[in-house]
């Protein structure tokens, strides 16, 4: 990749405990994108934020920023930063506003109030300036941590998990924000379990499970492959073997013949899955009731773990 901003290279993390959170992982952030770092719980994707952060040491590998030394440069590189992280942390007994000018002044950036003012409008935060921090509802505290990570104008924001836990009305605001700030042109890294979110805002999409990146994808191109559903059929007969006449449909059976199980495209003009039923009843295969589900995450990943290993 041409000029990316953020260059990770064989990042390892070994925690005392012995846990491998990441292996060796490769990862280039374009200048600006939006960049959804999805995986399930344990997955390492605190770790890795963390490391970029300073949070947390590596135990190998390195991270350039804009193709400097992220660790010979660590004040230069950190300034550039910001963090909204999983969990509060801030000074319960502080007004707002003195906590979030102070946030911008720790990274040895000089004071510019009309600049908090404008964040802190942006975040429908201005009105309660004053209010110290204990006061405020779980929403607005969220609001605040992003005000934090934004007081010192960072050019790379990583947001860990920002709308787990929030409302629909704070998800829906925290997204908008998101593409106003890449819109100014802040490159965006966030983590996230829900699919919906990458869909939503990303422009790719890291896949990563137990320490290692699955695979990094143009969002458009996961979307394709998250689109997938999968169909159960209970059969009022059991099945010892699928009938060649629905091999064309590639169907698996369960629960000892007596589910029929077909994978299909939900987001595809034809999903087959009329002519299938249309097939089962002209071979008198019945069935007493049927339903769908997406693939889980959990499904893609074991899914893309096996694709990977049938490539390797
Ligand atoms: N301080 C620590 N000491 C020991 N092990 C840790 C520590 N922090 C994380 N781990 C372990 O490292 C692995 C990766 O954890 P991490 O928090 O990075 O995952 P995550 O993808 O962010 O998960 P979640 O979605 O639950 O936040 C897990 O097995 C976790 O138990």
């Amino acid at each position: 990749m041409s000029d990316p901003i953020l260059s990770i290279r064989g990042l390892r993390k070994q925690y005392g405990s012995g846990t491998e959170a990441l292996k060796a992982v490769d990862l280039d952030i374009r200048r600006g994108e939006i960049f959804a770092l999805l995986g399930p719980n344990g997955a390492g994707k605190t770790t890795l934020i963390s490391i970029i952060c300073g949070i947390v040491k590596p135990s190998g590998g390195e991270v350039l920023v804009d193709g400097k030394d992220w660790q010979r440069n660590f004040r230069e590189v950190r300034k550039r930063i910001g963090l909204v992280p999983q969990e509060l942390t801030m000074d319960l007994f502080e007004p707002l506003l003195s906590t979030v000018s102070f946030s911008r002044e720790l990274f040895g950036r000089r004071p510019d109030p009309a600049r908090i003012e404008q964040i802190l409008k942006e975040l429908s935060l201005w009105d309660k300036r004053k209010t110290i921090l204990k006061e405020l509802s779980g929403g607005m505290k969220r609001r605040v941590m992003i005000a934090k990570a934004l007081a010192h104008d960072p050019d790379i924001l990583f947001l860990d998990e920002p709308t787990a836990g929030v409302d629909v009305e704070l998800r829906r605001d925290m997204w908008n924000m998101v593409r106003r700030l890449r819109e100014m042109g802040t490159t965006i890294i966030l983590t996230t379990h829900y699919i919906e979110e990458a869909e939503e805002m990303a422009d790719r999409v890291g896949v990563i499970n137990k320490g290692e990146l699955i695979l990094v994808e143009e969002k458009a191109e996961l979307m394709k492959k998250l689109g997938r559903k999968i169909l159960h059929l209970q059969l009022t007969e059991p099945l010892a073997t699928v009938p060649p006449a629905l091999a064309q449909w590639s169907p698996q059976l369960a629960d000892d013949g007596s589910t029929l199980v077909y994978e299909f495209d939900a987001k595809a003009e034809r999903t087959g899955i009329p002519s299938l039923l249309t097939a089962m009843r002209d071979a008198g295969i019945a069935f007493k009731d049927l339903d769908t589900k997406q693939s889980s995450l959990e499904d893609i990943f074991v899914g893309l773990i096996h694709e990977k290993k049938a490539a390797a």
